[in-house]
Formats: structure tokens, sequence, C-alpha cells
């Protein structure tokens, strides 16, 4: 059976309470914190970066996921390893050198992942699956917060989750896959249908009163959709 996570992404918490944000969704039943890093040049917004990660690498002991949106990338990974981050995923466009920014990844001691814009072509995981630790699918334009779930992602997560398996057939080893971009309650138990097993949500949850509330309403809507 597979283990399904919501990773609630700061971008769309209070940065003016940070630390305590991080500790609220931890204890609301998060299963990873989802640290966007845009960059004002790979796309059009200017987050956070490694000295964010370190302060608050104190507040959780879930894993910290990093989505780099950033260009260049290899430069920045050593300095998320060093900030506490557990996985570190990152755009294929953004790296002159995939396999070896994934292979950089790993060297440093955290999970890698390739992240695919709506438009992307998946054949970028062509020749590359086994230095992959999860796959992220963006099923909005990256850049921002509260944006629209584009409807066409979920044929693609299922195209996704159709190569992870017939991997996981050949090795036996299993591949996570993220998505990204306009999840909400209404919407996740498809999405989890499609094949996707961990869930980016930013404004669904911080922009609610009851983190756990709505957390545990996201479960139960993957629970009502897919068959454990
Ligand atoms: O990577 C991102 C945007 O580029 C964010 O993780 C994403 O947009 C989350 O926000 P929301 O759930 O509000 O859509
Ligand atoms: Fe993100």
């Amino acid at each position: 059976m597979a283990e399904y996570r919501i990773a609630p992404s700061i971008l769309s918490a209070d940065f003016a309470r940070l630390g305590e944000e991080v500790r609220n969704v931890s204890e609301a039943g998060a299963s990873l914190i989802h640290f966007d890093v845009m960059d004002n040049h790979y796309v059009p917004n200017l987050t956070i970066g490694p000295m964010v990660c370190e302060a608050i690498r104190p507040h959780t002991t879930l894993p910290i996921d990093v989505h780099l949106m950033v260009k260049p990338v290899d430069r920045i990974i050593p300095d998320f390893a060093k900030a506490g981050a557990n996985i570190i995923t990152f755009h294929p466009e953004a790296s002159d050198h995939i396999d070896r920014s994934l292979g950089l990844i790993r060297e440093h001691g955290c999970q890698s992942g390739l992240v695919f814009n709506p438009a992307t072509s998946l054949d970028y995981l062509d020749y590359v699956l086994d230095k992959v630790d999860m796959v992220l699918l963006m099923s909005v334009n990256p850049g921002f917060g509260g944006q629209s779930f584009i409807p066409e992602m979920l044929e693609k997560a299922r195209q996704a989750r159709a190569r992870l398996d017939k991997y996981k057939d050949k090795t036996g080893r299993h591949i996570h896959l993220e998505i990204d971009g306009g999840v909400k309650v209404d919407n996740i138990g498809q999405i989890a249908a499609a094949g996707v097993d961990t869930f980016v949500a930013g404004s669904a949850i911080f922009g609610h009163p009851d983190y756990r509330a709505i957390i545990a309403a996201m479960h139960a809507e993957i629970d009502r959709h897919v068959a454990g």
C-alpha cells in the first residue's frame, strides 16, 4: 500500500512567525515541509534561501523538501545540504548537466528529484531514473502560490506513475511522485487516484484556520478515492 504524504508549502505561511508556523504544521500531521526557493531569474519571484532553511531546521523533525526554482542549480546544492535539507529537487531546464546535479544532491546526503513544469516532457527521466528519488510534477506554472490546478496534469500524473511502476517492477525501488500547485481538499482524491503519493499544498493549508483539520480532511479524501 502506498504511503500518502502531505507537504505544506511554507510559501503561504506567515513569514514573520515562520518557526511557529513550521512547528504548528509539523504537529498537525504534515509529512514533509515544502520549501520553495525562487531566484527572480529562473522564475519571476524571489523567496528564501539556505539561511532560512537553517533557521527553521530546529523547529521540525520532518524532512525539509527543498524545491529549487533557481538557475544555475549546482552551486546552491551544498549550501542547502549544510542547512539541513533532506530532499532537493530542481527543474531540468535550469541545469546544464542534469545527471551531474542529481549526483551532487546524493553526494551531499540528500534525496534527489526532478521537477517538471506543466509543458515539460517526462522524457527527461530517460537514462537518469537510477539517480532519482522523487519526481515532482508542477500543476501550475512555477513562481507563485494560490494558482489554480491545471486539469491536464492528471493525465501527466498517470503517465508518470506508469513509468515509475515499470521501473519498480524492474528494480524493486519505489520513486515518489509529488504534485505541486493548486492542490485542495476537493481535488486531492482525484490526484491520488492518478498515482500521486506526495501532495504539496500551500494556500489550502496556511489559508485554513485549523491546520490539523485541513490535513486530516485531505487524508480522508485520499482514502475515499484510493482503495487501501
Ligand atoms: O512551487 C510552488 C509555486 O511555484 C508552490 O509550492 C506552490 O504553488 C504551492 O502553493 P499553492 O498550494 O497555493 O498552489
Ligand atoms: Fe513548490
